[in-house]
């Protein structure tokens, strides 16, 4: 977490990888993901813009249940504060996407992976980040499992074998200052606040909604923290399988400051694209200004 001023917010690409094809055969998914990093670096050879800031979504490298989680999970070298350790860690998630990062150029948010702890072998779910020269600048714990219960739709208990992240995490690129959550985090808007007060003006979250949640809440959510943060808000979901044991709602999504989607997947695996433009989040927090009228002396600041 950083606590300087943010950098300068300059216009840039993103691309959201909503993957496809991701199976039990751990190998296979770190090639598929390393190929569609590449060629969403490349802007799709050439049909798009090359894109400066790439995103995984959440659970690429294994089927998503709390039953594979501890099958699944590697080890990062991650002492609190920095850097972190590409070269001593035994992940070789973290490897391949350290060096894709590399090869491809871009900031890479390497959607998330089960992750066992070297210390104590608690579980997590973690999104690891990378600068374009490779190195590992974030790292983020899923900080609210992912527990419900709704009879006769879907019951999910991350809690059964992870543990929830304690800190609140962004990164600095060259172009913006970018918080991090993890799919159910969205429901939350005290961590997307904390990371918008502390100078984010863009949050990505790699996520993996359901059939059921999906349809009603993951639009709903993003446009509801875009708008009241006003900052850029993205969550990049898996491609939807119906043959996996979760079947994930996709439509990774980008949404704009003044809560408007500017680009959208459909279910099916795809990279969608958008220009992240700082004059619409300047002009956002002008014409609305309540980063400026929030109300101190009638409720407390959560971001203090
Ligand atoms: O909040 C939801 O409805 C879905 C959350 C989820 O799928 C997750 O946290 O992985």
């Amino acid at each position: 977490m950083s606590s300087s001023a943010a950098p300068a917010f300059k216009p840039f690409n993103l691309a959201l990888i909503q993957l496809g094809q991701v199976g039990p055969d751990k190998a296979a998914n770190l090639q598929h993901a390393r190929e569609m990093i590449l060629r969403a670096a490349r802007g799709d050879g050439g049909a798009k813009p090359k894109a400066d800031l790439v995103v995984l979504p959440e659970c690429f490298n294994s089927p998503y249940g709390h039953v594979h989680f501890p099958v699944y999970a590697e080890t990062i070298a991650f002492v609190p504060g920095r850097p972190y350790d590409v070269a001593a860690s035994a992940s070789k998630s973290v490897k391949m996407l350290s060096a894709a990062a590399r090869e491809a150029g871009v900031w890479l948010v390497g959607g998330s992976i089960p992750e066992r702890d070297t210390t104590d072998s608690k579980l997590y779910n973690t999104a690891t980040v990378y600068s374009p020269q490779g190195d590992l600048v974030a790292i983020h714990r899923k900080v609210h499992l992912f527990d419900i219960d709704i009879p006769g739709k879907i019951t999910f208990k991350e809690s059964e074998t992870l543990t929830g992240g304690k800190t609140i995490n962004c990164f600095d690129t060259d172009f913006a200052r970018v918080g991090l959550g993890i799919c159910y985090d969205v429901r939350f808007p005290e961590l997307a606040m904390i990371n918008a007060r502390r100078g984010c003006q863009v949050l990505i979250y790699p996520g993996a909604f359901n059939l059921t949640t999906g349809p009603l809440h993951w639009e709903l959510l993003q446009r509801a923290r875009a708008i009241d943060q006003q900052v850029y808000f993205s969550m990049c979901s898996p491609a939807r399988d119906m043959t996996a044991g979760y079947h994930a709602w996709g439509h990774s999504m980008v949404v704009d400051p003044m809560g408007k989607v500017i680009a959208e997947a459909g279910h099916e695996e795809d990279i969608v694209y958008a220009h992240i433009d700082p004059q619409t989040f300047h002009d956002a927090r002008a014409g609305i200004p309540v980063t400026t009228q929030r109300r101190f002396d009638v409720y407390a600041d959560v971001s203090a």
